[in-house]
């Protein structure tokens, strides 16, 4: 039933019809409803929505993408008919969408053939097709995921030694006043046998990882603990992360951990860094607004974070996607200041970033939405289905030691390697 276009950017917009209506579902998970491939995924606390299917979708890439993004979902939705039973986040006409970090990077948006979404024990179906073919609402099926067997993990662009001394030389230009903070990033390959079944990863990371939200857009799945911003009804949220400890296990040595981070002159200089560069860009879009003074410390199963919850009172119609096109890239993800910062890291980093630490989430017709960052993330090798690349990035900053960051990107890959291996 897709369509054969999948609408361009300057195309006309095909005229979707769109129904969302309330359905018995006992199954566990979301996931468990997603068919062999094309899972789409915005999942927490197992809400959320799942989808699969490409009723349109549009690639797009360069500086503009995310101006060209917006004006094709406007058009997209003003020439839609939608019928919406229930008028709740992420029903009626959605889009799940994933940006690239770099303008070179490909950014693409997908409105799916069939969502099926919950909230607070309510369960929904979307469907959305052209009005020249109708799609019957599907019966819900329950998939059981094909195991991923033996995986094999062999270092992508750089070994954990070289993109130590890549990190020991952004410290010492740190040092020399170059920039102030700038944030690394390595890749992992991971093999496996057979082609991945990503539902089995997505459900793991689900499971795991309840407090994070869990994704998949076109192959890049994940577990994010940062969501960079939310819309919702006038409301604009952000949660901040930056200063990053890793968990030994032993609950009581991690609670000392915890309290050693909330101190570390280090991590809250980091911290800090990131907190002002979201609050600046978030600043002209709000009325009002609560930057917390002080971070408190998110525990995970592998890492604890320093973090903040950033909010405000929408001053104008920015749509939660041109809020994250303001917001990206942040200084968790780039560093400070943004520009001097960018330009290091496609120096000396050394690996394409794709997707990973771009945008990535979900809006509705409204302008309303979520996008996270995509980290602790994997992308699938479009061209052998048996290959992921594993991501994880650290930020820089002048009191870095390059084997603790070392070993701290080897516990934010844990995720991904955990939901692949058996
Ligand atoms: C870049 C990543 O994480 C970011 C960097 C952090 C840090 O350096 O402390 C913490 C959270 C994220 O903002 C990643 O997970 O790949």
């Amino acid at each position: 039933m897709s369509l054969p276009d999948t609408y361009p950017a300057g195309a006309p917009a095909p005229h979707l019809v769109v129904r969302s209506h309330v359905v018995t579902d006992v199954s566990p998970t979301l996931m468990d409803h997603l068919p062999t491939s094309g899972a789409l995924a915005w999942v927490r606390r197992g809400d959320g929505i799942v989808g699969w299917g490409a009723a349109a979708r549009l690639d797009v890439a360069g500086s503009n993408r995310f101006a060209e993004a917006q004006a094709w979902w406007k058009r997209l939705t003003s020439a839609a008919v939608v019928r919406d039973d229930l008028a709740v986040p992420g029903s009626g006409l959605v889009c799940f969408g994933s940006f690239g970090f770099t303008d070179e990077d490909p950014s693409e948006l997908v409105v799916p053939e069939v969502i099926v979404g919950r909230r607070g024990g309510t369960t929904w179906v979307t469907t959305i097709s052209p009005a020249s073919s109708l799609t019957a609402p599907p019966t819900l099926g329950r998939y059981e995921p094909d195991p991923v067997g033996p995986i094999a993990f062999a270092d992508g662009a750089r070994s954990g030694t070289a993109w130590s001394a890549i990190v020991a030389d952004a410290v010492g230009r740190i040092t020399d006043g170059d920039v102030d903070k700038v944030v690394l990033a390595r890749d992992l390959i991971a093999i496996a046998d057979q082609p991945i079944d990503l539902r089995r990863p997505l459900r793991r990371l689900a499971a795991a990882y309840p407090n994070c939200w869990t994704f998949a857009v076109d192959g890049l799945i994940g577990a994010t603990p940062e969501l960079l911003v939310r819309r919702e009804k006038g409301l604009i949220t952000s949660r901040v992360l930056a200063g990053t400890i890793r968990r030994t296990g032993d609950d009581a040595h991690d609670l000392a951990l915890a309290a050693s981070l909330a101190r570390s002159s280090k991590d809250l200089e980091e911290h800090e860094f990131a907190v002002r560069s979201v609050a600046d860009a978030l600043e002209p879009h709000c009325q009002s607004m609560n930057v917390p003074e002080t971070p408190f410390v998110l525990h995970l199963p592998n890492v604890m974070h320093l973090a903040s919850d950033v909010a405000g009172v929408a001053a104008n119609g920015a749509s939660a996607l041109g809020l994250a096109a303001a917001l990206h890239p942040s200084a968790a993800v780039c560093g400070t200041p943004t520009d001097v910062a960018r330009d290091l890291i496609s120096d000396i980093e050394g690996m394409g970033r794709g997707r990973y630490a771009g945008p990535v989430g979900w809006m509705d017709a409204s302008g309303d939405g979520e996008w996270g960052i995509a980290l602790r993330c994997g992308q699938a090798d479009p061209q052998d289905p048996r290959r992921m690349r594993l991501f994880a990035g650290c930020g820089i900053v002048a009191g870095s030691d390059p084997a603790a960051e070392l070993a701290e990107s080897n516990a934010k890959l844990v995720p991904m390697r955990d939901a692949l291996g058996d």
